[in-house]
């Protein structure tokens, strides 16, 4: 969709901000650009809306040279966001949202009716806050505009650059979240600046990490953390590497450990039975509907009473295909050696802190040979 070819640009003044860029964004692809500053992430950015022109090779967008395109057409079909959002003071957020459409001359009604579907995807309602002038709203209101204009025009790529940069890390948590759940509606083909790792991480189905004008990775986040390509790149993402990698690497079925099972009713010889021939030491104790109550102890079942009054109510869970990170900070929170995994109310097996570990590693290896997140299961590792 977006196809860098050879690029280079070198400002009159003989700086090399950028030198033989060559990437690609597939359609409906999140590609973050990350890097410390000065490095030409927003150099880049630019020259595919021509707000920039590369002296160097050529960047295609859906197959078409954008040298060849009017700049201002070119723009119209590119959506563009920038930090501080960069609203007109004197415009309602209405007519700020609406600025595009305005320009490709949709009638005023029109325009305005898919202005306020916008505010509302991007969280602002329409009502309330369509009137109001950008001054009248807080930082983080102001970026939700910014990518509610920029995607008003339905444009199929998205340039972001710094979109959530100057806003609190509760509000920036916050709005990434938002728009993570919006592309997986809008699945634009979007290139995103960031200086962030973590936000590159998140955000990213791949990143390119940039060092002086050139990409020194171009990778899933799982990869790039996992097996850094250079020493520059394992100095830029840090030597807590390995716990970001738990934010990224999600929950499956074969990580989990089945400890044996019992019913809250079920009497204590039967329940004690059942984890003598599972050799354990503990059961998970699932309520009359098999919704998660907690855990009995062996011990505890020995005096032949039901597993009621001896279960421990735990309440510690997380879904399946949750992020390793979310299910660790649930054990730690609950002071507990497991979580259980559910899937809407179905409990399905638990997480140890060393199944957690074999998590982990799978997911290096599996982006150690090339495989795509979310495909590779612990038995097709352990038969590697
Ligand atoms: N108009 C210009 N003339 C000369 N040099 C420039 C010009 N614009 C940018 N540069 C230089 O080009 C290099 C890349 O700048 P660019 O803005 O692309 O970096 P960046 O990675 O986006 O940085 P930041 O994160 O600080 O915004 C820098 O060394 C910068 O000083």
């Amino acid at each position: 969709m977006i196809r860098f070819e050879q690029v280079g640009k070198e400002y009159p003044d003989g700086t090399t901000a950028v030198d033989g860029l060559s990437f690609e964004v597939s359609e409906g692809e999140l590609v973050t650009l990350v890097g410390p500053s000065g490095c030409g992430k927003s150099t880049t950015l630019m020259m595919v809306n021509r707000l920039i022109e590369p002296t160097a090779g050529r960047i295609l967008v859906a197959g078409e040279d954008v040298a060849a395109v009017d700049p201002v057409r070119l723009r119209r079909r590119i959506g563009y966001v920038i930090q501080q959002a960069g609203l007109f003071p004197h415009r309602t957020v209405l007519d700020n949202t609406a600025t595009v459409p305005a320009l490709l001359g949709w009638k005023r009604a029109t325009a305005r009716a898919r202005a306020a579907e916008l505010l509302d995807l991007v969280g602002l309602d329409p009502a309330r806050y369509g009137p109001r002038y950008p001054h009248q709203l807080s930082g983080g209101q102001r970026q939700r505009v910014g990518v509610a204009r920029a995607l008003a025009a339905d444009p199929p790529v998205l340039l972001m650059d710094e979109p959530f940069g100057a806003v609190d890390p509760v509000v920036r948590e916050q709005l990434q979240d938002e728009f993570l759940r919006m592309q997986d509606t809008v699945r634009k083909t979007v290139l995103l600046v960031t200086h962030d790792i973590e936000e590159a991480v998140r955000l990213g189905d791949r990143i390119a990490v940039f060092g002086q004008g050139r990409i020194e990775q171009f990778d899933t986040p799982g990869a790039v953390l996992g097996s850094p390509a250079t020493a520059y790149v394992a100095g830029f993402v840090g030597a807590d590497r390995g716990l970001k990698r738990l934010s990224v690497t999600t929950l499956e079925l074969g990580d989990l450990e089945q400890p044996p099972v019992v019913r809250l009713d079920e009497d204590a010889a039967t329940a004690a039975g059942r984890l003598r021939e599972a050799d354990a030491r503990w059961a998970v104790v699932l309520d009359a509907s098999g919704d998660l109550h907690g855990w009995v102890g062996l011990d505890a079942l020995a005096d032949g009473r039901p597993v009621g009054p001896q279960a421990h109510r735990m309440n510690a869970w997380v879904p399946v295909g949750a992020p390793l990170k979310q299910a660790f900070g649930v054990m730690l929170q609950h002071d507990a050696g497991w979580v259980a995994v559910l899937d809407g109310s179905r409990f399905l097996g638990v997480l140890t802190p060393s199944r957690l570990h074999e998590a982990l590693r799978r997911s290096v290896d599996a982006d150690a040979r090339g495989v795509a997140r979310g495909e590779v299961r612990l038995d097709s590792v352990a038969d590697a």
